[in-house]
């Protein structure tokens, strides 16, 4: 699997900057470039201080890569930069080092977030959940076992045949199952083990991901199967966008699995549609009419 790694304004000046921990710039690229080694993922990485060459690296790389890792930086209230990550259509996961006090418009093209408390750790998670395979639905991505003790080489290195499996299937099968069963315990995340890095999870439950997202429930609503197929059917009468249903979807899962109670026995299921909607507006794992007609109708069968 081959990721795309954007580092937004100024964290060329990581660890130069005042009240920064966790070293520079260099360290984290070959904090990432080393476990990527480990983890069988191949890496091009790009930091730049300008919107449009982050831009134009995102246009001209989509068909190189099956995902991106994005820390937008002082960027994250980029529209340009979201609708950028919405057309190039991958699965980005939006990392920042530490909590960010604003919300971010890129975040609502990204699949996940991982913010931290200063080090590497968030941008490491984003690194171990692509290489979990749970973009890759249905055929996770083999964990290569490379002694992490290597020299750090560049992660390209490691990079296996580009004809690998999760190179297609990252970007056209729809997502099913997109995280590991775990019994429906704890603070799961959307497609990454639970740490103590903060993350989407330690949101209070309700918060949407999107701005104005319309007909977010309130967190203590029970999430029960027809509460989904009335948003399913509101956005197949065009009541609710694609973004705003995912948006929805999203804020939902988070919930649950912050503790707001799923209708009896149906939680796994209520769980897995939810997490199929999170990705549902992005183009490698969008839903097509039928699709989300199909869904309504497994709900109904549930
Ligand atoms: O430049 C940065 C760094 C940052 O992206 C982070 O990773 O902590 C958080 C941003 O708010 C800030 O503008």
């Amino acid at each position: 699997m081959r990721l795309l790694v954007l580092h937004g304004p100024n964290l060329n000046l990581l660890g130069v900057r005042e009240g920064t921990s966790g070293g520079t710039l260099r360290d984290l690229d070959e904090a990432l470039k080393a476990r990527a080694k480990a983890l069988g993922l191949a890496l091009r990485i790009v930091q730049s201080n300008h919107e449009g060459v982050l831009l134009d690296t995102l246009a001209s790389e989509r068909e190189a890569v099956d995902g991106i890792l994005i820390n937008p930086a002082g960027l994250f209230g980029s529209y340009a930069l979201k609708e950028g990550l919405e057309a190039v259509g991958l699965p980005a996961i939006e990392v920042m080092l530490r909590p960010s006090a604003r919300e971010s418009v890129v975040a609502e093209a990204c699949v996940l977030q991982v913010h931290g408390a200063g080090g590497f750790a968030p941008y490491l998670e984003a690194l171990e959940t692509f290489a979990s395979g749970v973009f890759t639905p249905g055929k996770p991505e083999p964990r290569k076992t490379l002694g992490r003790k290597q020299d750090a080489e560049d992660a390209e290195d490691a990079a296996p045949a580009k004809s690998a499996p999760a190179k297609t299937l990252g970007k056209k099968a729809p997502a099913l199952a997109l995280a590991p069963k775990e019994g429906g315990s704890g603070n799961k995340t959307l497609g990454r083990k639970p740490s103590s890095t903060d993350a989407v999870d330690a949101r209070p439950a309700g918060k949407t991901l999107g701005r104005g997202t319309k007909g977010a429930p309130s967190a203590t609503e029970l999430l029960t199967r027809a509460l989904v197929r009335q948003k399913v059917s509101e956005r197949l009468a065009g009541k609710l966008t694609a973004s705003e249903l995912a948006a929805w979807a999203r804020s939902r899962y988070e919930a649950v699995q912050g503790g707001l109670p799923a209708e009896h026995g149906q939680k796994q299921m209520l769980e897995d549609s939810l997490q199929r909607l999170t990705l549902s507006h992005l183009p490698a794992t969008r839903l097509s009419d039928e699709q989300l007609v199909d869904l309504m109708t497994r709900l109904d069968e549930g």
